[in-house]
C-alpha cells in the first residue's frame, strides 16, 4: 500500500524505515514523499537496479540495495522489464546526486517520485540487510515528510496492520488484461517461426518473451486467468508459466490449468513462480524461506552436467522436493520427477524435471535481466523439447 502525500522528494526531508519487529532506521527521503508499506526484502546485485524496480514479482516488497551507489547510471527507457516500477518502496544507501551515462534519460530520483515510489536513503543498508538475514524478511513501513514525525508506536502500528506476504495472491494484480503477441521478426529472428507457445502473464518480465522469440518461438502472452481453452485456441507447440509476485500457495487456479495442460502431453517451462507452480501441480508443497534469493550473483548446480551457474534470482518462496534422485511425483499421474537444479547457498530446489512428460522449470531467471547469462541455454531445452515432442506426435500418427 502506497499513500503519497506530496511531491517530489527535498534530500533533506526527513524518512523513517520501520521494521514490523520495531527496528527504526532513520535516513532522508528518496523519491517520492508519503507512507508506503510492503514486505522488507534485500536484493544483493551491484548493478540494473532498473530491471529490479521494474520486475513484476517486486510488487508489494520494500526492497533494500545492498550495493551502497544507487542511481548512478540514472534512467533510460530501454531497461524497463515492465510498464513501471512495481516495488512497493526503495531503500538505499548512497543516491547519486547527478546521474552520469551515455544512455541516461533522466535521474532516478525524479522517476521515483514521478511514479510515486516512496523510498529512503542515507541509511545503513549493510545492518538493515544483516538483521533481515539474522530475523527473516518482514513486513516493513517507510514514512517520509510529516509522515516521519508521527509518534514511533503509530508508525510501528500502521506496519503491524498490513498484510503479510504469506497467503497473498498478487498475480491477477500485475498480469495483463489483454493477450499479446510477441513475433520472432520483431527479435531479429529471419524466416519463418518455428514453434508458437502460450505464455501465461503472472508478472512476466519483457526479456522473457523476447528470449524466446530471437529463437524463432512466436509467444501469445495471456492474462493469469486464462483458461485450457485460451491456451488451446493458440494452438501451442508448448506452454510457459511466468514468474509473478505473491505466495505461491495461493495459485491454485494456474496449478489447475497447467495440470489440466501438462494432461494434453503439451510442452512446458516454468521460470519461478512457474517453477512453483509445476512443483504444486506434481504434488509438492511450497513454503516460505527465511529471507529468500534476491541478487544477479546466485551460485546454482545444474545436477545433471554438474556446471554452477551464477544466476539471476528473486525469491522468497520454494518448493518442498526431495533432492535425492528421481522420485515419484506425489500426483502419480506425472511419473516421475527430479529436482534438477539446487541452490549452492542454502540447497533450496532451483529446478525440477519430470522425466516421463515433457516438463521441466527453474526457480531462477535464465532470461538475464539484469544478470548473468549463464542459463540461456534453457531457452533451448525448450526448443529441443518441443521439438522432439513434435517429432513423437507425427510419427504416432503415421
Ligand atoms: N520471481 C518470482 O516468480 C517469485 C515467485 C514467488 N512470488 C516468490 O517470491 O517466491
Amino acid at each position: 500500500m502506497t499513500d503519497v502525500t506530496n511531491g517530489a522528494a527535498n534530500h533533506n526531508t526527513p524518512a523513517v524505515l520501520v521494521l514490523e519487529d520495531g527496528r527504526m532506521f532513520r535516513g532522508r527521503s528518496y523519491g517520492a514523499v508519503g507512507t508506503t508499506l510492503g514486505e522488507a526484502v534485500f536484493a544483493t546485485g551491484m548493478t540494473g537496479y532498473q530491471e529490479t524496480l521494474t520486475d513484476p514479482s517486486y510488487d508489494r516488497q520494500i526492497v533494500v540495495q545492498t550495493a551502497p551507489h544507487i542511481g548512478n547510471t540514472g534512467v533510460n527507457t530501454e531497461d524497463p522489464e515492465s510498464r513501471r516500477i512495481w516495488v512497493a518502496g526503495y531503500v538505499v544507501r548512497d543516491a547519486a546526486r547527478r546521474p552520469s551515462n551515455w544512455r541516461s534519460e533522466g535521474s532516478l530520483d525524479e522517476e521515483l517520485a514521478r511514479q510515486g515510489v516512496v523510498g529512503i536513503q542515507g541509511v545503513d543498508t549493510r545492518a538493515i540487510t544483516r538483521h533481515l538475514r539474522e530475523h527473516r524478511t518482514m513486513r516493513a513501513g517507510i514514512f517520509s515528510g510529516s509522515d516521519a514525525e508521527r509518534s514511533d508506536k503509530e508508525l510501528l502500528d500502521e506496519v503491524l496492520g498490513s498484510a503479510p506476504m504469506e497467503g497473498s495472491r498478487l498475480a491477477e494484480e500485475v498480469s495483463v488484461d489483454e493477450s499479446y503477441t510477441v513475433e520472432p521478426g520483431d527479435h531479429g529472428w529471419e524466416g519463418e517461426p518455428r514453434f508458437t507457445i502460450a505464455a501465461v502473464d503472472l508478472g512476466i518480465k519483457s526479456m522473457t518473451p523476447h528470449r524466446f522469440a530471437e529463437r524463432g518461438v512466436r509467444v501469445h502472452v495471456l492474462p493469469a486467468s486464462s483458461t485450457l481453452d485460451d491456451v488451446k485456441a493458440v494452438g501451442p507447440d508448448g506452454f510457459f508459466m511466468s514468474n509473478g509476485p505473491g505466495d505461491p500457495a495461493t495459485a491454485d487456479g494456474q496449478v489447475a490449468l497447467l495440470r489440466s495442460v501438462l494432461d494434453e502431453k503439451i510442452p512446458y517451462f516454468g521460470i519461478c513462480f512457474g517453477n512453483q507452480i509445476l512443483g504444486r501441480a506434481l504434488g509438492f508443497g511450497t513454503y516460505k524461506l527465511r529471507y529468500g534469493h534476491r541478487g544477479i550473483n546466485q551460485p546454482v548446480l545444474d545436477r545433471r552436467t554438474g556446471k554452477v551457474e551464477i544466476t539471476s534470482q528473486n525469491h522468497g518462496f520454494a518448493v518442498d522436493a526431495p533432492l535425492d534422485g528421481p522420485t515419484p511425483a506425489p500426483e502419480e499421474r506425472y511419473g516421475r520427477v527430479e529436482v534438477s537444479h539446487v541452490s549452492l547457498n542454502d540447497q533450496v530446489v532451483e529446478g525440477l524435471a519430470c522425466l516421463d512428460i515433457p516438463a521441466f522449470s527453474v526457480q531462477y531467471h535464465p532470461e538475464a535481466a539484469a544478470g548473468p547469462h549463464d542459463a540461456a541455454y534453457l531457452f533451448d531445452r525448450f526448443i529441443d523439447l518441443m521439438d522432439s515432442q513434435k517429432t513423437s506426435q507425427s510419427e504416432e500418427a503415421k
